[in-house]
């Protein structure tokens, strides 16, 4: 299927119309709002609290950078995590039981930087050993789907104003399967509160089984075709999609090729509705302020633009942390959740030629227990050449950012790619595939280096100019400034947020107006 981007429409081959994906907004924020709004962000994870990978940092950082311009505050259920997290809580409200769903209480946690963050709190859902979403060894927890339908259904109690919290939100904001619930629960209790849901990663749904139904007190619609209904489930994701007053995801290219049959998995069609209803936009991910690679206090030394001492430095304790070899060769990293969509086994089969060509691979992940044995099997196979530290090490995360040359992110697909920025700002070049966000954030040759194939040819390719580029200091030094320089902040990247918050609201008041 063949696709034609032209002034924000995206055509699907000649015999079907154009159809529209609301162009990304160029718009400046106005320097004063006559009104904070109140906006709720839900959220699974939060860096500041709990992270398993970008949603977390997305969360934490987008409503601190929109803070400048509304009130915005966030929920997040009371996983174990969050509550011995060391920052006081008080308990603000309670809901009561509904269906299958248990009774809870809302807390209030304040953050040093003025974030407000309300903490669901239900011990007999939240508090247990593992991550957001099972136990740490690839078993999801069997009560997800009540454990998120309790994060939702608050969420729209929040919005109705029945959570006894003293603060009514204007707009609602979700993300992700988790709380694909949100605008569901918010419709079925006739709320007018318009809201946004944005998909982060459309592969991972939420599918249950219809039987849950009751237990969720999901009323019968739900099961439509138009709604929830998914190959004979209920997808929770699907339902953020149908009930949302607007879906937003996280680059303009993965809105459009969401719309496709190869990256739609299997939502293609009801997504192509949407984008045709002008309900469909790609607002591209920033990045926060401290990834600043001169004041950076995580890493061993910190560097500017064409001063490169600092960044040597931090390759230097690379090394030696990672056991590689004490040299001055190229050095690639991973920094990666280690899934089937970040092409891992990709790398795997560019590893032979970084190697021969002198250089060094250091990896830095987790996730599926067949690709973190294979990486260290590969680490095996070229002892001191390349390396792997599997877990989650935010400080080497950052340190390896600052000391690589190159960064790999072959990915199969990238809705948007919150490492190949990180990287730029901290001067490794990323390597990666033309998809999503990673097309949208990386300049082949400028700032970076694209290949377009899923196949370890197209990327070794990619990888050889990257090794010739390493021996031309000139073109290296060029390289790394123009890509520090490109500075993805948040702070760029929320006008188009506020303008579809604005507009959603400016409807909203119209709608109220029409009813009263
Ligand atoms: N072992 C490790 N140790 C420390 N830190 C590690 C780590 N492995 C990964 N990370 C960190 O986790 C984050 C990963 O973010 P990404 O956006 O690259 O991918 P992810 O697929 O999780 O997010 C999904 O949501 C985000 C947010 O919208 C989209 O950008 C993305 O395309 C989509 O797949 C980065 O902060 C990275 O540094």
């Amino acid at each position: 299927m063949s696709i034609a981007v032209n002034a924000g429409s995206i055509r699907l081959n000649k015999t079907q119309p154009a159809i529209r994906l609301t162009p990304r907004p160029v718009l400046q924020v106005r320097s004063s709002h006559s009104e904070k709004k109140k906006i709720l962000f839900v959220t699974s994870e939060l860096t500041d609290l709990i992270k398993t990978g970008g949603l977390a940092d997305v969360s934490a950082a987008l409503p601190r950078a929109l803070g400048t311009l509304h009130d915005v505050r966030v929920l997040i259920p009371g996983y174990t995590q969050v509550l011995r997290s060391g920052h006081a809580i008080r308990v603000v409200g309670s809901l009561g039981a509904q269906a299958e769903i248990p009774a809870c209480r809302i807390g209030r946690m304040d953050m040093p930087d003025g974030l407000i963050i309300y903490v669901l709190i239900c011990p007999e859902l939240y508090e247990r050993d593992g991550n957001p979403y099972g136990d740490g060894h690839g078993n999801d927890w069997p009560d997800n789907p009540v454990r998120f339908a309790r994060l939702c259904l608050a969420a729209a109690e929040i919005a109705a104003g029945t959570a006894c919290i003293r603060w009514t939100p204007e707009l609602v904001h979700a993300h992700d399967w988790p709380t694909g619930l949100t605008p569901a629960y918010m419709h079925w209790r006739g709320l007018r509160t318009p809201s946004v849901f944005t998909i982060h990663n459309l592969a991972y749904q939420g599918n249950i089984d219809m039987s849950l139904r009751r237990a969720l007190a999901l009323p019968h619609e739900a099961c439509g075709v138009e709604r929830m209904e998914f190959y004979g489930k209920l997808s929770l994701l699907k339902a953020g999609i149908a009930y949302a007053s607007h879906v937003t995801t996280v680059s303009a290219t993965y809105a459009q090729e969401i719309t496709t049959e190869e990256f739609g998995c299997g939502m293609e069609g009801f997504l192509r509705m949407k984008a045709r209803q002008g309900l469909l936009s790609g607002l591209l991910n920033g990045i926060d302020e401290s990834w600043e690679p001169q004041s950076d206090p995580h890493l061993v030394r910190g560097f500017s633009a064409c001063d490169w001492q600092g960044k040597a430095a931090n390759a230097a304790y690379v090394r030696q942390a990672f056991g590689l070899e004490a040299d001055a060769s190229p050095l690639f990293a991973v920094v990666s959740r280690l899934v089937q969509q970040k092409g891992i086994d990709l790398t795997l089969g560019v590893a032979e030629t970084i190697v021969a060509n002198g250089g060094q691979l250091a990896i830095l992940g987790q996730g599926e227990p067949h690709i973190e044995e294979e990486v260290r099997e590969l680490a095996r196979r070229y002892p001191g050449r390349v390396a792997a530290h599997i877990g989650f090490n935010e400080l080497d995360a950052r340190r390896l950012f600052a000391g690589s040359d190159f960064l790999l992110m072959p990915s199969r697909y990238e809705p948007c790619g919150l490492s190949q920025m990180y990287a730029q700002r901290y001067a490794s070049l990323p390597i990666a595939r033309r998809t999503g966000g990673l097309a949208d954030s990386i300049e082949d040759g400028l700032t970076g280096f694209l290949f377009d194939q899923t196949s370890v040819d197209s990327y070794r390719h990619a990888v050889l100019r990257a090794l010739e580029i390493h021996q031309r200091p000139d073109l290296l030094c060029g390289m790394r400034c123009r890509a520090m320089a490109t500075g993805f902040f948040w702070r760029h990247a929320i006008a188009p947020y506020d303008h579809l918050y604005q507009q959603l609201l400016g409807v909203h008041r119209e709608v109220a107006h029409a009813i009263s």
